[in-house]
């Protein structure tokens, strides 16, 4: 105290405090008390209010915060920043917890929030780039330029030359040749926006993710997560112009005997990935919310483990995650359809036609194997033919139909053993997918116009966002999760933050009412 007191009347009291502030400030070595022993010392020598000020106010949430997330990142003049703050608790708990498991559930929900958020910008960029290419828009800009290309032509002389290379391309040559600038400006608008999109989409993604990183505010479990996204979503960029450039190229499109549009299987490639981001986005997040839920509330998780370690939810697990990964396989079957224009031909439903399903050699042509023993007829014809690959969604998507309404009704069944959310989860799904085939049905049937079929794709990520929910939520926790909970660690730490938390506060009113 008498040092304390001396270093106090020193000149530069505050800022040395706050210096003594962070080196001691160590959660399980009463860092409560700390707290309000120098704000009460601050008092004595005549620092009234030092509760009040920005510094104290600033010390006190991150103490809670780290108490609350075993975060190394704010102290860093301590010289007990590692995890030697965890080791009185570890040894009052059970042996099995050790500092890496406490690290591994340290993300804060900001970064969740944010996942999400994101997750929602390529909700949006994937329902535009189904606009553009219902627009046929997306041959409109005939290079990738990273960065020079996020500014749009400026004057007429820019967008002549840029309306010059278009002119050059297949597209324009073989089916827009009658367009003016005017028409030109609307399809280039409409590439640019999906691009700028994407553009967008990296900058809100990456340095964000960086700053997260390094601010240690996400644990190592889900900095990996955030490798893969990032990687995925380079990819992503570089997906989009090997897409573009299959249908600039008029080599390509003489090999695939086509007219001036994109590999189906470019474009599917890209919406798949888009895909893929989407759900890793989407499933950190929630993960990320759930687990610090149940630190939250170490009482009610158990008894959710409970429940999710029930046997007799084993099976729904395994459904949880096939009917996901239909799902997808569903959509990636749709975007071959949408790559092939196939919604444009049988019109009717549920007959393909007057039959049932064309005939044979309709649907098998060898018209379409490029080999000579035409030993390739079958999968060209699964992959390349419209009759076939029109047949192929109707067919994926009707069983998954099934497959979610035979789900729907076992959730039925099980209702006693699933938990509350999933059960909620299981009748959205339900929901959502008769909404899409009602949605499936009408594009084919009024011949694709281009906001139903653009709802269409749209209703399709509501579908895979239902279906991720519903599979993360009959998920088991994971490994480490489930120790700090079961070992009565994360009830601890919680007993600990609620009760410095509060001390804190009370000291902090109290010098403030002085
Ligand atoms: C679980 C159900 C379904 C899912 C998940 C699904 C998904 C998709 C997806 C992702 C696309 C690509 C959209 C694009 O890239 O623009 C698509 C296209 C299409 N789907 Fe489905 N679909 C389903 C059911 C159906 C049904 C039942 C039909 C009709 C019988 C249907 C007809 C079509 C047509 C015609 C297209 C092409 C639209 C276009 O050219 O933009 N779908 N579907």
């Amino acid at each position: 105290m008498l040092l304390l007191k001396t270093l106090l009347r020193d000149s530069n009291a505050l800022s040395v405090s706050s210096k003594l502030f962070a080196r001691n400030c160590v959660f399980n070595k009463g860092c409560s008390k700390l707290a309000s022993n120098v704000s009460s010392c601050m008092a004595q020598v005549g620092v009234r209010n030092y509760s009040m000020t920005p510094l104290f106010k600033e010390k006190t949430s991150q103490m809670k915060r780290n108490t609350m997330f075993g975060s190394k990142w704010n102290f860093s003049s301590s010289p007990n920043r590692n995890f030697n703050s965890f080791k009185p608790l570890l040894n009052e708990t059970a042996e099995q917890v050790t500092p890496d498991m406490v690290n591994s559930v340290k993300t804060s929900n900001t970064v969740a929030y944010w996942l999400i958020g994101t997750s929602g910008l390529v909700f949006g960029i994937v329902v535009l780039g189904g606009l553009t290419r219902l627009t046929e828009s997306g041959l409109s800009i005939t290079e990738w330029k990273p960065v020079t290309g996020s500014l749009p032509p400026i004057g007429q002389k820019e967008w002549e030359e840029e309306f010059l290379k278009y002119k050059e391309s297949p597209e324009f040559q073989q089916l827009n040749s009658h367009i003016n600038l005017d028409e030109f400006k609307f399809i280039f608008f409409m590439e640019w926006i999906h691009r700028l999109w994407g553009r967008g989409i990296g900058l809100v993604f990456i340095a964000p993710a960086v700053y997260f990183a390094v601010t240690k505010r996400t644990s190592a479990h889900v900095n990996k997560r955030l490798l893969g996204l990032t990687s995925l979503l380079g990819l992503q960029g570089f997906l989009g112009w090997w897409m573009v450039k299959s249908g600039l190229d008029q080599d390509q499109l003489n090999a695939r005997k086509s007219k001036p549009t994109v590999s189906q299987y470019r474009l599917t490639t890209h919406l798949g990935a888009a895909f893929f981001l989407y759900m890793g986005m989407l499933w950190t997040g929630l993960d990320i919310l759930k687990e610090n839920k149940w630190m939250k509330n170490p009482e009610q998780a158990g008894k959710l483990f409970q429940k999710l370690n029930n046997p007799a939810l084993g099976p729904m697990r395994k459904i949880a995650l096939t009917l996901l990964a239909f799902c997808f396989v569903t959509a990636m079957s749709g975007g071959m359809v949408a790559g092939l224009d196939a919604g444009m031909i049988y019109n009717t439903w549920p007959k393909m036609g007057a039959t049932w399903f064309p005939s044979g050699r309709e649907l098998m042509d060898e018209n379409f194997s490029r080999r000579d023993d035409k030993k390739d007829t079958w999968w060209r014809n699964l992959l390349e033919n419209p009759t076939t690959v029109q047949l192929v969604h109707r067919t994926f998507a009707t069983a998954a139909f099934c497959g979610v309404l035979a789900v729907h009704m076992y959730a039925l069944k099980k209702k006693l053993v699933m938990p509350r959310n999933a059960q909620m989860s299981v009748h959205a799904l339900m929901g959502v997918v008769t909404l899409q085939v009602a949605l499936g049905i009408f594009t084919i049937l009024w011949v694709v116009p281009t906001p139903l079929a653009s709802l269409h794709q749209a209703g399709s990520l509501a579908l895979v966002t239902t279906a991720v929910i519903f599979a993360n939520q009959v998920r088991k926790p994971r490994g480490n999760v489930k120790t700090l909970i079961n070992s009565g660690y994360a009830q601890q730490l919680l007993k600990k933050t609620t009760n410095s938390g509060s001390k804190i506060m009370t000291e902090a009113s109290k010098l403030a009412s002085k």
